[in-house]
């Protein structure tokens, strides 16, 4: 005689409810104004995981010094970057929201935007979710490499908020998104659009910098990470290492690519503060370029997917003027992904599969 199952291991006639998408890319002043550069500076300095040392000297640190100083500058470039749409950087999120969304549908998913820091912010994305009474939320952060000062602040946030709630649904996070196919097929298609109008010298591979100190941080063993050569391949022990994960980037890209060996270079831009940050740095790199021979570079900066002023104008504008005025000819930038579809098919299957996470 059959026993009875007792326990089914699956319970279909449990009802589901929707899923919650929520998209975060960084952060952007909500206008290229002063005071409004200012209140974005404050909220993002004052992440423990931005700067992280602790509280008060990091208030008198960004309050005193670099919230006052730099969000003049800042506000300069922004005004640079900003078009009628407003923040590229915040406006590509918005085409991806509503973009994802219709490829998704209504019926089973809710895509929100959110922005770490500023608007729109995560707890009113979160709190649009609770009012839904979702079964799953998934959280997809912006960043292709995980770094405690990007994703890892990103999940602190949305845990935060949603440890508080009485009714907590299921919780996914993608942690990174560097070797997903479509990704490294997204930056090849754009590079090779510049590829086929004429021949460069040499390709870089910008990244946004971290200071070195975060890096070791992350290093549980205190054994894997000399930030040198054990960047050299990614392992399940320097699987979050930020300055890995880009060298890791840069092999994916270079072989999709067929850039052939000693033709490319991977380096780290936009340091803050005199503490040492993960090297090579760009600005040193394309000071040598022109020594070598090198007269035409290509610049990718993988490590974001919507343009914003790390691009257009750090590495757009302010490192060409540094490359020509070192003897350099002829620069380009490869935007980013900003609304190409191919990132709309990423974070589909971000969200379908869960072989990202
Ligand atoms: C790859 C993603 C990023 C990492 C890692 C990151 C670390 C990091 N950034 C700062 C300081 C600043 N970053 C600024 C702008 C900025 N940073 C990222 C991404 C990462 N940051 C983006 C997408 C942007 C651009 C936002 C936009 O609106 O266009 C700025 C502000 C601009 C400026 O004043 O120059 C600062 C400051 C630190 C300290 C840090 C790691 C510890
Ligand atoms: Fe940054
Ligand atoms: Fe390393």
């Amino acid at each position: 005689m059959e026993s009875p199952v007792l326990y089914p291991s699956v319970n279909k006639s449990k009802p589901r409810g929707k899923t919650g998408v929520l998209l975060v890319n960084l952060g952007t002043p909500d206008s290229p104004a002063v005071p409004d550069v200012r209140k974005y500076l404050r909220e993002f300095l004052m992440d423990g995981r931005v700067i992280d040392i602790p509280a008060l000297p990091r208030f008198l640190l960004v309050n005193g010094i670099i919230a006052p100083f730099r969000a003049p500058k800042s506000a300069k470039t922004y005004r640079e970057v900003w078009t009628d749409n407003g923040s590229p950087l915040k406006y590509y999120g918005e085409v991806a929201e509503r973009e994802l969304q219709q490829r998704l549908g209504t019926d089973e998913y809710e895509v929100k935007l959110a922005m770490r820091y500023q608007s729109p912010s995560i707890p009113d994305g979160l709190a649009h979710f609770q009012r839904l009474g979702l079964t799953e939320i998934i959280v997809i952060p912006f960043f292709p490499q995980y770094a405690s000062a990007t994703t890892g602040s990103v999940y602190e946030k949305v845990m935060d908020i949603v440890s508080r709630w009485q009714i907590i649904p299921e919780i996914r996070f993608v942690n990174s998104f560097l070797d997903h196919p479509k990704f490294v097929e997204g930056f090849a298609q754009l590079g090779r659009k510049y590829m086929a109008e004429r021949a460069y010298d040499h390709y870089l591979f910008s990244y946004h910098g971290l200071p070195e100190r975060q890096i070791r941080k992350g290093d549980v063993t205190k054994q894997v990470c000399k930030l040198g050569s054990c960047c050299d391949s990614l392992t399940a022990m320097n699987q979050h290492c930020y300055r890995a994960q880009c060298f890791e980037t840069t092999r994916l890209l270079v072989k999709a690519l067929g850039i052939p060996e000693g033709k490319y270079t991977t380096c780290f831009q936009s340091r803050l503060g005199n503490d040492p940050w993960i090297k090579p740095y760009t600005e040193d790199v394309i000071k040598e370029l022109p020594k070598k021979g090198i007269k035409s570079v290509l610049a990718f900066s993988p490590a974001f997917v919507a343009d914003c002023l790390e691009t257009t104008i750090e590495v757009g504008e302010e490192y060409k003027e540094v490359f020509e005025e070192e003897g350099g000819e002829h620069w380009q930038l490869v935007e980013s992904l900003n609304d190409s579809p191919i990132w709309i098919d990423l974070l589909e299957d971000l969200v379908k599969s869960k072989a990202y996470r």
